[in-house]
C-alpha cells in the first residue's frame, strides 16, 4: 500500500441540491410531500495524490471545482461520496475560511491559534507579527465583518502563515492585495516551501502558479482534467483556453452548457458501476471483491448529508413524543389517563375545576 502521500483524495464527488425556495428544503428535510429538486455534481469523482513537501497549484475555469475540492481538503465542507485522508499529525489552514464574523481581528487571532493547538502565551508572542503581517491597523479591535474582502483576506494570510501550519491551503488570497502586500506572501510561501511544508495554491494567475508550484491539478467542469508537472499542464490549459477563444459565442455557449448539463445529469450509480468495472477489467479483481472495495472508497467515510429513513422516523417520534407531553403537561392530566384516552388532552383539567368550582359557589 502507498503511504508516501500527505494529502489522498479518491473518488471524490460533490452534489448540491438546487432548492428554488426554502419552503422546498425544508419539506424535503421533513420528507412531506415530494419536491422535485435539481442536484449539481459540483464534483464527478476526483482523485490526486499530494505528497509532503508539494506545492500544488489547482487551476481551471471558473465554476471548475477549485474551491469546492480545497474546502473538502480542508475540512470546511463535507464530500458526498469518497475517502480524503490527510496524514500525519497534521494541521491545515485555509485562508479567509473559518472567520467569525462578529468577533473581532484579535479575537478571531485567538480563536483560530486555539484551533490550531496553539497555547494562549504561543499566541501572544505572535500576536503582533500578525497584526504587522496583515497591516490592518487600528481595525484589528473590530468586528471582521466590517472589514473589507482585502483586509479580511490579508488577515487570514497573516494568521495562516504565522501559526505554522504542516499544510497550507491558498485560495485566491493573493488576488486582493496590492503589490507590497502581494511580495510579501510570495516569500512567505517562498520559505514555507523551503521549510518542506506541503501547499495547495488555488488561483486563476497562471503566472503566479507556474511561479510557485511544482505540480498543477487542472479541475475542468467537476473532473480533474489533468495533473502533472506545472509547466506542461499549464500550457494544456493555455492551449484549451486559446482554442476555446477561438470559438464563436455561440460555440462556447454550447459547450459550456453540454459541460453544466453532464453535471446536472451525473449518475453516482453509474459511476460506481464504472469504477468496479474498471477494477474488474484493468485489474483483474474479481466482481464481488471489487464491488466491495468501491463501496467502501466511495462510503465508508460518509456522514450521510440527507437524512436516512431510520433517522427521519426518529425525527416523527421525538416531534410526536415532544407535543404529547406538551399536550399532557397543558391539559392538566396524568400521563396514564392521557395514554387511556387521549381526546381527554382536549378537555383540560384546569377548565373543569374552575367550572366546578364556580358551579359550587353558585349553590
Ligand atoms: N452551495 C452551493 N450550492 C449550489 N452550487 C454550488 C454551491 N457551491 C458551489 N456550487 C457550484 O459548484 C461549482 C463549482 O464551484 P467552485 O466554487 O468550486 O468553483 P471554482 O472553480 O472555485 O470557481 P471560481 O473560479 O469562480 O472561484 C459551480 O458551478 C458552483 O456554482
Amino acid at each position: 500500500m502507498d503511504t508516501s502521500y500527505k494529502i489522498k483524495v479518491e473518488n471524490v464527488t460533490k452534489e448540491y441540491d438546487l432548492y428554488k425556495t426554502k419552503n422546498d428544503r425544508l419539506k424535503n428535510f421533513f420528507n412531506i410531500g415530494k419536491v422535485e429538486v435539481p442536484h449539481f455534481w459540483s464534483l464527478k469523482g476526483v482523485s490526486l495524490k499530494i505528497n509532503a513537501g508539494e506545492t500544488v497549484g489547482i487551476i481551471g475555469v471558473n465554476g471548475s471545482g477549485k474551491s469546492t475540492i480545497s474546502n473538502i481538503i480542508s475540512g470546511i465542507i463535507p464530500q458526498t461520496t469518497g475517502t480524503v485522508d490527510v496524514k500525519g499529525d497534521t494541521s491545515i489552514i485555509a485562508i479567509g475560511a473559518g472567520f467569525k464574523r462578529n468577533l473581532t481581528g484579535m479575537e478571531n487571532i485567538r480563536l483560530k491559534g486555539l484551533m490550531q493547538g496553539l497555547s494562549l502565551s504561543e499566541i501572544d508572542d505572535v500576536k503582533d507579527q500578525i497584526i504587522d503581517f496583515a497591516d490592518i491597523g487600528d481595525f484589528i479591535n473590530q468586528p471582521v465583518k466590517d472589514y473589507s474582502t482585502g483586509m479580511r483576506s490579508r488577515l487570514g494570510f497573516a494568521i495562516a502563515v504565522h501559526i505554522n501550519p504542516d499544510i497550507m491551503i491558498i485560495d485566491e488570497a493573493l488576488s486582493v492585495g496590492d503589490d507590497t502586500f502581494y511580495q510579501k506572501c510570495v516569500d512567505k510561501i517562498m520559505d514555507f516551501k523551503k521549510q518542506g511544508k506541503t501547499i495547495l495554491f488555488v488561483s486563476h494567475s497562471l503566472k503566479q502558479v507556474e511561479m510557485i508550484c511544482d505540480r498543477v491539478a487542472w479541475m475542468h467542469f467537476g473532473d480533474l482534467r489533468e495533473i502533472g508537472d506545472a509547466k506542461e499542464v499549464i500550457n494544456h490549459y493555455r492551449k484549451f483556453s486559446a482554442d476555446f477563444k477561438k470559438k464563436t459565442a455561440k460555440e462556447r455557449k454550447e459547450y459550456q452548457q453540454d459541460k453544466k448539463k453532464a453535471q446536472l445529469e451525473f449518475d453516482i450509480n453509474a459511476y460506481e458501476q464504472s469504477l468496479v468495472d474498471n477494477k474488474v477489467e484493468e485489474d483483474h479483481m474479481d466482481r464481488r471483491e471489487a464491488e466491495k472495495m468501491v463501496s467502501r472508497t466511495l462510503y465508508h467515510q460518509i456522514l450521510p448529508e440527507k437524512m436516512t429513513l431510520t433517522t427521519k422516523i426518529s425525527v416523527w417520534v421525538a416531534v410526536l413524543l415532544f407535543a404529547f407531553f406538551a399536550m399532557v403537561n397543558i391539559s392538566g392530566h396524568s400521563i396514564t389517563k392521557s395514554i387511556e384516552n387521549p381526546s381527554a388532552l382536549l378537555h383540560p383539567v384546569t377548565h373543569q375545576v374552575h367550572e366546578k368550582g364556580m358551579a359550587q359557589s353558585f349553590k
